[in-house]
């Protein structure tokens, strides 16, 4: 158990180190500001114990001689100080408030930064993990406020710790058994609270699953994008019964921890009292031989109530700072993680314009965690300048094939080439500007209509015309304008905007990837919430668009493929058939009876 003990304080001090370094980070003024109030703050208490000593002192000697002005003389300079440094510690207690706020905030700014610094930089394979979503909430959610915790637990421990060396100091006059039994006293008490807090955080990390799942139910209770199947499936209860058996779960488990604290607490603190009054009798057995004065007395009695609040304080702040440390482990964690897909380290400039175009060869792609590869050798071409569908079944591997074009996966096996080189050997940031995507599920924006389609490209700044020309190209200006405040209109209802419907937020999106003056346009989907006409009204342009770019577009629609250059068909995350609209359907394969299908669909429809 002290091997334990003392493995743990080994990986604790680190994780202090570095928590207090981020604190000094973002706030060192105010940290410089903290140390010196707490200085004050940590001699105040002990100072007073010694003035009032001295007050006793004087009083009882004037007192024995009988001369009330002479006590009164001898009395009131450690009775003024006392009243001076009270009023002092209540000034300084105030400003101590107002720092500790200023370094909270500055400290969360800079958590939130680094937090939200390092998920942007990691890509997409952290979020197909499910222990990277308990790092991430247990990141957010605990270690945000945890070094500023910290430092306040470290600020009562060095306070109290500086009180009570002073008070130690007052005793070890009388003999050097007194503070030793003080100190004494508190170390069972440090144990226990060690063992407690270890536990706790142990139950916090196998229990941080269940925390997300309740945050899971709770969100499908109160949010709006599923309060209507709730209703109409009659889902509230079977959620709501979930939710209260997880949490009772966990409240049960938190009870059963804070009786457990509770018992350490009650053992260390009856130690700690024993100490004191060991101290006691023996200072009262002192002033019966008459070694001792009443202000010994008075000096005694105060320094081991003190000191015993004081080291029930040290054994809860001891607690806090080592509970602290072990959460920003978490954070700490988080931060370290690095990237799956690496940077070149010299990369060669992107191909623009496109001469040949966009190569797949060879390409095997399992996602991080599946069994099943999503691309099996798959082998594709782009041709620059032109426009190519790809059709096939849900799950065929289509979605995929835009991602790892955008780089956001590497694939197992197999080059993306773009003219030539290697998607790998291109620099990042700079590929991805050069593509411009539709997604399937595109993100709502909670922000303007021309705020929504500037999000395409922010870094250009584009202007009005330019919005509402992308806005056009995608068919989205008609329901915009149609808006009392047009292009100024806050969409989504999440601070009171218009909501839109599912095909008209589409157009937005579309007009968003359109904004965005790039060579590669890959569309997962466009059409799919459109209605027949504003399909053919908007293909009808799409061509247009497209002039000189090299476009990819996934789809259902055969009336949508069918305006492509090349059309291929995907399988089991295989092309199985490629030709024009025609060269299909008198193929007579796959194509051509999806076609047939949907025709007939059509017509009877
Ligand atoms: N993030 C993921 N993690 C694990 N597997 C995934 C992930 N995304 C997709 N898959 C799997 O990869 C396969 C291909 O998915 P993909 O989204 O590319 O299909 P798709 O052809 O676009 O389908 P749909 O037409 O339904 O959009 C599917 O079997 C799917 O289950």
């Amino acid at each position: 158990m002290i091997n334990r003990a003392l493995r743990e304080s080994y990986r604790c001090l680190p994780l202090m180190g570095r928590g207090l370094s981020l604190v000094w980070r973002a706030a060192r003024g105010w940290t410089v500001a903290w140390g010196i109030l707490l200085l004050f703050q940590g001699v105040a208490p002990a100072a007073l114990v010694y003035l009032t000593k001295i007050t006793v002192d004087r009083l009882s000697a004037a007192l024995a001689g009988h001369a009330p002005l002479d006590a009164f003389l001898s009395v009131w300079p450690p009775i003024a100080s006392i009243a001076l440094l009270w009023i002092a510690s209540q000034l300084l207690t105030s400003l101590m408030t107002w720092v500790r706020t200023a370094q909270a905030e500055l400290v969360q700014d800079q958590i939130h930064n680094l937090i939200h610094t390092q998920a942007l930089s990691l890509d997409l394979s952290f979020y197909e993990n499910p222990g990277s979503y308990d790092l991430l909430h247990r990141a957010r959610v605990d270690a945000i406020t945890q070094p500023i915790a910290l430092l306040e637990s470290l600020g009562t421990l060095i306070q109290n710790g500086l009180t009570l060396v002073v008070l130690a100091f007052m005793l070890a006059a009388y003999t050097p058994w007194l503070p030793v039994l003080l100190i004494g006293s508190a170390l069972p008490g440090l144990w226990t609270v060690g063992r407690y807090v270890l536990r706790e955080h142990q139950w916090r990390i196998s229990n941080t699953a269940n925390e997300r799942r309740i945050r899971y139910y709770d969100w499908m209770l109160t949010d709006r994008g599923s309060a209507a199947e709730m209703r109409l499936f009659d889902l509230g209860e079977h959620h709501r019964g979930a939710f209260q058996r997880l949490r009772s779960r966990l409240r049960l488990g938190r009870l059963a921890l804070a009786r457990e604290g509770m018992k350490a607490e009650l053992a260390a603190g009856t130690i700690a009292w024993l100490g004191g009054l060991a101290g006691m009798v023996w200072m009262l057995i002192r002033a019966a031989r008459g070694l001792a004065r009443l202000g010994d007395l008075v000096l005694c009695y105060q320094a081991f109530q003190q000191g015993q609040k004081l080291l029930r304080s040290l054994f809860e702040s001891t607690g806090r700072i080592y509970r602290s440390t072990l959460f920003m482990d978490n954070l700490f964690q988080f931060l370290a993680l690095s990237p799956q897909l690496d940077e070149a380290p010299d990369p060669r400039p992107v191909p623009v314009p496109l001469r040949e175009g966009v190569r797949f060869a060879g390409v095997t792609f399992r996602y991080p965690g599946s069994e099943r590869n999503a691309l099996n050798d798959f082998n594709l071409t782009l041709p620059a300048g032109r426009v190519t569908a790809v059709v096939g079944h849900n799950g065929a591997g289509k979605s995929t094939l835009v991602k790892l074009l955008c780089r956001l996966y590497d694939p197992q096996e197999g080059k993306i080439l773009l003219d030539g080189a290697e998607l790998r050997d291109l620099g990042l940031a700079e590929l991805r500007k050069g593509i411009t995507v539709l997604f399937q599920e595109p993100v709502r924006y909670h922000a303007t209509a021309a705020e929504n389609i500037a999000m395409g490209d922010l870094a250009s700044s584009p202007d009005a015309e330019r919005i509402q020309a992308a806005a056009r190209a995608a068919g989205a200006a008609l329901p915009i304008e149609r808006l009392p405040q047009g292009y100024e209109a806050v969409l989504g209802k999440w601070f009171g905007g218009a909501e839109l419907s599912v095909g008209e937020w589409q157009r937005v999106a579309l007009a968003r990837a359109f904004l965005r003056n790039a060579a590669i346009i890959a569309l997962d989907e466009p059409t799919s919430a459109m209605d027949s006409w504003a399909e053919s009204d908007w293909l009808g342009r799409f061509r247009e668009l497209t002039e000189g770019r090299t476009a990819v577009m996934i789809t259902h629609r055969f009336t949508t493929a069918m305006h492509a250059d090349m059309i291929h068909v995907m399988e089991e995350g295989r092309i199985t058939e490629s030709g024009t609209h025609a060269q299909l359907v008198a193929a007579g394969g796959r194509y051509a009876d999806s076609w047939l299908t949907q025709m007939r669909e059509a017509t009877n429809g």
